[in-house]
């Protein structure tokens, strides 16, 4: 661990905060960090630090953002949040351009029909320069604010260089939460954007839940969960069939799976290194496809990772980091970034549009109404 001083940050000061429906936890004050993923898991092991929050990168070879917090405060109730500040884009920078990603989905199906992967995520990102800056409070409380079940985080990725930088986002999906021996995931794969029309909104949950390529998509990711947990668990229950849920701006698939672990010893942190990156963000076969991510996209940092925390019994709740934005210090940059799974079925407009729905979860929290 590399100690911060608390003249970098302050000890009363929130550098993490993950709200969930079942409450909201903060980590408060920085009196260290960890980059190496393996380091910070050892140091939960043997108890020399008593909790660990922040994000894992999608990439193991990159470096990770975790904190050690002064002190782990957690309250019963989710943030409320409230509805966001209008603001405008004074400058934006697509990567890819959308007919290169419409490209790169016509070459993923390619590598899947010819045998290299059966499913591969494509990502893409925009990144934005807007007026006015963004305040990191207001941001969480709009994202909190933009969902029914009132997700929302806030990673003070700079705190222990003493950088104002954030990971911030919305993310509805459970990589997994743990108490004692008891373990719970739900994974999301297939989508569909939702509309403002009621009946057409309905109507597209429907095809969803109906839809053979967006079953197909989300299987790989709930076979994968099964596979790396069953030697874990005495006990795991999986549906054989996914529910469909929804964010503010998409319809999903989604799976809740439960277990009950063998040994307790496991820690919530963990997990999240074993399963991370599931084929919710990558592929499958895992490594094929990380490969070929790292081909087409290049590195993707903290987007497609996992973030949460862990406190000194193990116990913890981990997300995949989807549907957020990295805010430079100025406040006034950000990346953000939105991935969709492509099967042998994947057509490219579809895919375009469904991570620019997906894009959607974070202009809204921005308070741009146009992008
Ligand atoms: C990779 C993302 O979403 C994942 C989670 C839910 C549905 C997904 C899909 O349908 O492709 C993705 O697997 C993203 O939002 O950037």
């Amino acid at each position: 661990m590399v100690p911060t001083a608390d003249a970098v940050t302050p000890p009363d000061r929130d550098v993490f905060v993950l709200s969930r429906p079942h409450g909201t936890v903060r980590g408060r004050g920085c009196i260290g960090s960890f980059t190496d993923t393996a380091a910070a898991a050892e140091a939960l092991r043997t108890a020399s630090v008593h909790a660990v929050v922040g994000a894992i990168p999608f990439d193991p070879v990159d470096p990770a953002a975790l904190l050690v917090p002064r002190s782990l405060e957690h309250s019963p109730s989710p943030l409320d949040g409230a509805p966001p500040t209008s603001r405008r884009i004074t400058a934006v920078a697509d990567h890819p351009a959308a007919s290169e990603h419409r490209e790169r989905v016509t070459r993923a199906v390619k590598h899947i029909v010819d045998g290299d992967v059966d499913k591969v995520v494509l990502a893409r990102s925009m990144d934005l320069t807007v007026e006015p800056a963004v305040d990191v409070t207001e941001l969480l409380g709009a994202f909190a604010h933009g969902n029914a079940e009132h997700n929302a985080f806030a990673v003070d990725v700079g705190a222990a260089g003493g950088r104002d930088t954030w990971l911030l986002g919305a993310s509805p999906e459970l990589l997994l939460r743990k108490e004692g021996r008891r373990v719970t995931c739900r994974p999301y794969a297939g989508s569909a954007p939702r509309s403002a029309d009621p009946e057409t909104d309905r109507a597209a949950a429907a095809a969803l839940a109906s839809s053979a390529k967006d079953r197909r998509e989300h299987a790989f990711v709930v076979d994968y969960l099964r596979d790396r947990l069953a030697p874990l668990c005495d006990e795991l229950d999986v549906p054989s069939a996914p529910e469909v849920r929804s964010t503010g701006e998409i319809w999903h698939l989604a799976t809740p799976i439960a277990g009950t672990l063998r040994d307790d010893s496991v820690t919530a942190f963990d997990l999240a290194l074993l399963l991370s990156p599931t084929p919710a963000v990558c592929g499958t076969p895992s490594e094929a496809a990380a490969r070929l991510i790292r081909k087409i996209e290049g590195p993707r940092g903290l987007y497609a990772g996992a973030l949460g925390w862990c406190d000194a019994r193990g116990d913890g709740e981990w997300l995949v980091t989807i549907r957020c934005l990295e805010l430079s210090a100025d406040h006034h940059t950000l990346r953000t970034w939105a991935g969709g799974g492509i099967v042998a079925e994947s057509d490219p407009q579809a895919e375009l549009d469904e991570t620019t729905a997906k894009l959607r979860t974070v202009l809204n929290a921005l308070g741009i109404e146009r992008a």
